[in-house]
């Protein structure tokens, strides 16, 4: 499976002060991605388009040929892709555990009511059953990004975006989150696309993708 971005332009004022102009840019199933660039360069804006949230000025995305404008975007959005947001987006009233359980309930996923496959998934990101009961409000930011980043996985879609996934985090929880990303990648054959401020990280990707000076640039990893 492939996602591209199809010549796509953005601004938000006027065209002459575009964010970006003319992109193309492919992702790959089985890969993982980094994107790196300038606070304020259009990462996120970028990411808005790969979710389905918005729509860019001009250009296309697509996966497999199929304009995202032909499936329809919540239907992409419903089958296809899974987000992880900058601001996380739990549901503050409820428990770690309930905020899983509700994200398997509402995809109608097979492991919905499962409550040893919901544990086993916030233990994969170092939540352990003591933290899952708790009101997220009463867990850290690290805390709360674990737990968004594990409701974001049990949802099972092929794609999987991360805003800014490891930035509440240290860095050993950093490297184990961004571990899981590349197993995501490599042996369940996900296209996963992290955003990151930290280059180190950005490193550990199959490819970076670099935004500067309105231009994206595709490298892909020589790793040793
Ligand atoms: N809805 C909007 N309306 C107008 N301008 C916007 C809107 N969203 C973002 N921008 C502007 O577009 C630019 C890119 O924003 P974006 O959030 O995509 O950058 P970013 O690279 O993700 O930044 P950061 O690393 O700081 O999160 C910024 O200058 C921002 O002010």
């Amino acid at each position: 499976m492939t996602l591209a971005v199809e010549n796509l332009s953005h601004w938000y004022t006027t065209p002459d002060e575009a964010l970006y102009k003319d992109v193309n840019l492919t992702f790959d199933n089985g890969k993982f991605y980094a994107i790196v660039g300038e606070s304020g360069s259009g990462k996120t804006t970028l990411l808005s388009f790969l979710a389905g949230l918005d729509m860019p000025a001009a250009g296309d995305i697509s996966i497999d040929g199929k304009s995202l404008k032909q499936m329809g975007l919540t239907n992409y959005r419903r089958t296809r892709v899974s987000t992880i947001f900058q601001s996380y987006n739990l549901l503050s009233a409820m428990t770690a555990f309930q905020n899983v359980a509700t994200a398997l309930e509402i995809t109608k996923s097979e492991h919905a009511g499962d409550k040893e496959f919901i544990f086993a998934s916030l233990a994969q990101v170092g939540i352990d059953r003591t933290k899952a009961v708790k009101n997220v409000q009463k867990l850290s930011g690290g805390e709360q990004q674990r737990v968004a980043i594990a409701r974001s996985l049990v949802v099972d879609a092929p794609i999987v975006l991360a805003d800014e996934a490891t930035g509440n985090l240290d860095h050993d929880n950093s490297i184990k989150i961004i571990e899981l990303f590349e197993a995501l990648a490599h042996e369940h054959g996900k296209t996963v696309i992290l955003i990151t401020h930290d280059r180190e990280l950005a490193k550990m990707a199959d490819e970076q993708v670099l935004l500067k000076d309105h231009q994206f640039t595709q490298l892909t990893a020589t790793k040793s």
